[in-house]
């Protein structure tokens, strides 16, 4: 039996005000492909608005000028490619020489769902010692590849499935995904010892015994990219606080709380993902734990 967790029972430490970048986490995101290279730059950005002190976008080659270009904050590191612009065999020095002194990675988005792209995951897995955050393909490739199974745990994981990945996971259709969102999380989250985001309206976030339903958010959210976000987001909480759970409870709050915002002001419909990024300092000001300036 899991125990129902709501957001004011959760203590959030303020930043402290000699901080520093180290203070704040080094967050790496990992993915993009040709055709793909904004999934990538949504996460990265959003682990720079999740309060990170330093992002690095490790992404194919091939994207690595696009995604430089679009915001300059960020570092970005170039993985492998083949001939077609597609990712090559990663390296486990390159993947040893990306996670040193990271306090937390993100991999998925956009990635694309080749063999060479399940390799990546899998050393990452086996390598971070710290927190990691699998999402879209990443998890799309676990789903293929059993990338969940047999690996000894050096880190806390957690996986931001929508309905569908999920899905694919669990093996159960998407309808019963659906009518089962609390259950099958907890269990997914209990039998993988993982937590689990599962996202959608009332996203469900979990390690199998504590549970928390999500209220903020709206159906204006249901754009592509708004998940990369939280990706990104996810990572850069979990960089700078020490529960899984808490930390991808916060970023699933807040994330609803940029949503809600970006819809009062733009309109559910007319809303885009890459305006939560914008929206994303407003909805930290909502939490009454933030200084105002
Ligand atoms: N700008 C970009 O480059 C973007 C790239 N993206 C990438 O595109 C690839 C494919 O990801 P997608 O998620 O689009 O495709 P998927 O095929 O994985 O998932 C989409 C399907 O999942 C189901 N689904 C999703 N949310 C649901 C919900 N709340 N309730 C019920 N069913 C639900 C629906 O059947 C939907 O058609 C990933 O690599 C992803 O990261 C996307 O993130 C969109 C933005
Ligand atoms: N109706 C809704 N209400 C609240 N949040 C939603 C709704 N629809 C989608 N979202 C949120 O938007 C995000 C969509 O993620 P995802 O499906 O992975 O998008 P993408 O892969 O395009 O970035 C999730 O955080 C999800 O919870
Ligand atoms: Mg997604």
């Amino acid at each position: 039996m899991s125990t129902k967790i709501q957001i004011d029972d959760l203590e959030f430490a303020n930043r402290p005000v000699d901080g520093h970048k180290g203070t704040f986490g080094k967050v790496a995101v990992i993915g993009g492909s040709l055709g793909m290279s904004g999934s990538i730059t949504l996460s990265a950005t959003a682990a720079l608005r999740g309060g990170a002190g330093l992002v690095t976008a490790a992404v194919p080659q091939s994207i690595q000028a696009i995604v430089a270009g679009y915001e300059p904050s960020y570092m970005t590191v170039a993985l492998p490619t083949d001939v077609h612009g597609q990712l090559a065999a990663v390296d486990a020095d390159i993947v040893t020489e990306l996670l040193d002194g990271k306090s937390a990675v993100a991999i998925g988005p956009g990635l694309g769902q080749t063999k060479l792209a399940a390799d990546l995951v899998l050393a990452v897995l086996k390598q971070a010692d710290c927190p990691v955050v699998l999402d879209a393909d990443a998890l799309n490739l676990a789903a293929e590849f059993e990338l969940l199974h047999g690996i000894p745990r050096r880190s806390r994981w957690v996986i931001t499935p929508h309905p569908g990945e999920f899905a694919r996971l669990t093996g159960e259709s998407i309808s019963h995904v659906s009518a089962n969102r609390e259950s099958l999380a907890e269990r997914f989250a209990a039998e993988h010892e993982l937590t689990v985001v599962l996202k959608g309206a009332n996203t469900v976030v979990t390690d199998g015994s504590r549970t928390y339903v999500n209220q903020t958010g709206n159906s204006g959210m249901a754009t592509g990219g708004s998940g990369d976000i939280l990706t990104g987001l996810t990572a850069a909480v979990l960089g700078q606080h020490a529960d899984a759970l808490e930390g991808a409870i916060l970023a699933v709050y807040v994330h609803g709380i940029a949503g809600d915002l970006a819809a009062e002001a733009l309109s559910q419909r007319g809303m885009i993902a890459s305006d939560l990024l914008r929206f994303l300092s407003a909805a930290w000001r909502n939490l009454s734990h933030e200084p105002s300036d």
